[in-house]
Parts: structure tokens; sequence; C-alpha cells
């Protein structure tokens, strides 16, 4: 008897474009939304995007309660419950870069209330997804979370965002390619729950992307757009397969680790990417991809080695040898690296000296 159903969650109004910034109300009004919003922010963005969407509800006649949070921690998860409960939020609008998403979608999914997302930077896959990434004691990795209901992107905003967050945006969708490598290994080695939909999806993404790396440059708002889109699909793809995995294999655990034995020395795309270069070449040797990857990082102006994300070799080479331990997801590391073979792989794709 055939017993398989699947459950997708996608958000139902995506607005991508100069200036749209101010329709963020006229979506809430499409999605029927009532009562008052509980907007999430962080300084940054605030400035830029959350005061001035704020002055248009107010112009509607709906009064936003704005939270600023500064870091993305379970205890400004847990304060925007409390204002959300307090003020008696209906819905939430996340205002930001990953960090305001990220909270905003996960006090959302406690308190079993719609959000929408307004990313304020192209910087990675989490701004349409069903995931959210919060650290909690060692584990850094995304974990289910509500998916908004609708995106409101403004390539005006975005592409005036400092440009390293757009190529840590790009270096996280080029890691798709590495991603779904490991995915189809662990579908073979393991038979771990795979969608060659989410699959393809994904990597056409990263080819897209990769195929159109001319357009984006700084200053562009049209690298905003492309970026965008990218990011997007990529969470869509995300949100097909229920889980991480066609935009997280080992070059994600990588920097997972990273993050916990360099936190904020590099943004979470550029340390994927420079993961992706080197699981690249685990998969496949030298006559595989990983030079492919490798250049197109660079012609986005991604970092490619230790040294221009600012972490020393050791660290990689620790972070290597250590990442699979981090979740239980089979990738090309399989049950860890040694340290030789960890530092010969760096070297070899020139990651390390
Ligand atoms: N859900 C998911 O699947 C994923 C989630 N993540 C999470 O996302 C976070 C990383 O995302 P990221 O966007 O880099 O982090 P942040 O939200 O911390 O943003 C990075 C920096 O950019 C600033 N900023 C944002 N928008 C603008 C703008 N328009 N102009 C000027 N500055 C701006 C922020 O300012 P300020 O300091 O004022 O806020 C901050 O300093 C991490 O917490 C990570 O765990 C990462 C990958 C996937
Ligand atoms: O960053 C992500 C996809 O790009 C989410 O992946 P993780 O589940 O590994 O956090
Ligand atoms: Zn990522």
């Amino acid at each position: 008897m055939f017993e398989k159903s699947t459950w997708i969650r996608l958000p139902r109004n995506v607005v991508v474009g100069h200036g749209v910034r101010s329709a963020v109300v006229d979506v809430v009004d499409d999605l029927h939304l009532q009562g008052r919003p509980l907007f999430v922010t962080s300084p940054t963005p605030r400035e830029v995007a959350a005061d001035p969407i704020a002055a248009d509800f107010e112009a509607a006649g709906i009064e936003p309660k704005i939270v600023t949070v500064e870091k993305a921690t379970f205890d400004a998860v847990e304060r925007v419950i409390e204002v959300a409960e307090a003020e008696g939020a209906a819905y939430l609008v996340g205002i930001g870069g990953g960090k305001a998403i990220d909270i905003a979608k996960m006090a959302s999914y406690h308190l079993e209330m719609g959000f929408l997302s307004v990313p304020t930077a192209a910087s990675h896959d989490g701004i349409v997804s069903n995931r959210g990434s919060v650290p909690d004691g060692d584990s850094r990795h995304s974990v289910a979370a509500e998916p908004p209901l609708a995106v409101v992107a403004d390539t005006a905003t975005l592409a005036d965002a400092p440009w390293e967050l757009t190529t840590a945006g790009c270096a996280d969708i080029i890691s798709n390619y590495t991603a779904v490598m490991d995915w189809r290994l662990a579908k073979r080695l393991k038979d771990v729950e795979y969608s060659e939909y989410a699959a393809a999806l994904s990597e056409m993404t990263a080819e897209i992307l990769v195929d159109n790396a001319e357009l984006i440059r700084p200053g562009l708002e049209e690298s905003a757009w492309v970026v965008t889109k990218a990011l997007m699909s990529s969470g869509v793809a995300m949100s097909i397969a229920g889980s991480s995995r066609p935009a997280s294999g080992a070059e994600h655990l990588f920097s997972h680790q990273l993050d916990r034995l360099a936190p904020g020395a590099a943004l979470h795309g550029h340390q994927v990417g420079v993961g992706s270069v080197m699981t690249a070449y685990l998969h496949g040797g030298d006559r595989g991809i990983w030079r492919d990857i490798r250049n197109a990082l660079s012609s986005i102006d991604a970092p490619t080695t230790a040294a221009e994300l600012g972490i020393d070799d050791e660290t990689v080479v620790e972070a290597l040898t250590t990442c699979h331990e981090i979740r239980d997801r089979y990738t090309i590391l399989g049950d860890g690296m040694n340290e030789r073979a960890a530092r010969d792989v760096a070297k070899k794709t020139g990651v390390i000296d």
C-alpha cells in the first residue's frame, strides 16, 4: 500500500524589486492579517528599513511595536516571545539580516503565529526557508522553524548593504553544489530521505548564479536581484526537502565548527564557500569541480583561503578533523578525517599554505 505523504510550507507572497519596501503594508493587507504587528529587527536594519516601514504602517492606521535585538541568542528569542505576548501581537515581521529574521522565525514558530521576512542583506539562504539558526550550547546548525507567510526583498536596500554580505550570500548558494553531492552520497550509502526535485532545484540555483557571475558587482542593483532570487530558490529547495539537506553538507559542518572555534571571525557564507572548495576536492579529487568552485568564488570577491577568512591554518585543520561530530548528517567526511588527510586537502586546494 502507498502510504507516503508530504507537507511543503512555502511563502504565499514573494515580492522582490526596487523600492518594494513600501509594499510591506500592502502585503499584510493581501494576506488578510489583522491586529498589531511586532517588528523584530537589529540596530542597522532598524535605521535603514524598520523605521521607514513602521511609518508606512502608521500612515495606514496600524501601530507596530518594534523590538531591536543585538545578538542571535535564545534569550533574544525569549524576549521577542514575551513582548509579543505582552503586547498582544497578531503577527511578526523580521526585518534585517539573518539574526533578526531567524529570531522572528523561531519566536513565531513557538507562538504559532505568522511572520513576514523582510531581508536587508542578501547574506544567506535562510531568508525564505523554514529553518532557523540560533546558537544553542555547542550547536550551530539550523532547526525547524516557521516559514515566512511572505518575503519582501527590496533590491535598493540590499544593494546598499555592505558588499561582503552579498558575496556571502553568493557563496552560500555556490556551496549548494557540494551539499547536493553529499546528499546523493548519503542517499546511496545510508538510504537517507532524498528528494530529486529539491536536489535538482538546489543545483540549478547554484548553476544559474555561476552563469550570471558577471552581473554580480558592487554597487549594481541587478546583483542584489540575481542573488536574492537564488537565495529564494535555495530556501524553497529546503522547504521542499523539509530539511536543510539540499543546501547544507560537509561544507556547512566545517563552517559550523569554525563558528565554535573562531566565533565571529568570518561570515557564514564565506566559511561555507571555503569549505565547499575542500569538500569538492574530497568528492572528485584533482579532476573534480573544486577549481570551478574556487574560481566562481574568486570571481565574485568571496574568500577562497583561510587567510582571506581571517582564520589561521591550524583552526582550519582542526575544524576539518572534528566537524563530522557536529550533527547526525552523513557526508563525504564519513566518520571523520585524520589530521594528515585534512592538512593535505587544505594544502592541495590552496586553502592553507
Ligand atoms: N536560517 C538559516 O537557514 C540560516 C541562518 N543563518 C544565521 O544568520 C546569521 C548570519 O546572517 P547575517 O545576515 O550575516 O547576520 P546579521 O543579521 O548579524 O547581519 C550581519 C551584519 O550586517 C548588518 N546589516 C544587515 N543589513 C544591513 C544593511 N542593509 N546595511 C548595513 N548593514 C546591515 C548587521 O547590522 P546589525 O549589527 O546592526 O544588526 C550586522 O552587523 C547567523 O546568525 C546565522 O546563524 C545563517 C545561514 C542560514
Ligand atoms: O545555512 C544553511 C543552508 O545554507 C542551513 O544549514 P544548516 O542546517 O547546516 O544550518
Ligand atoms: Zn548556509
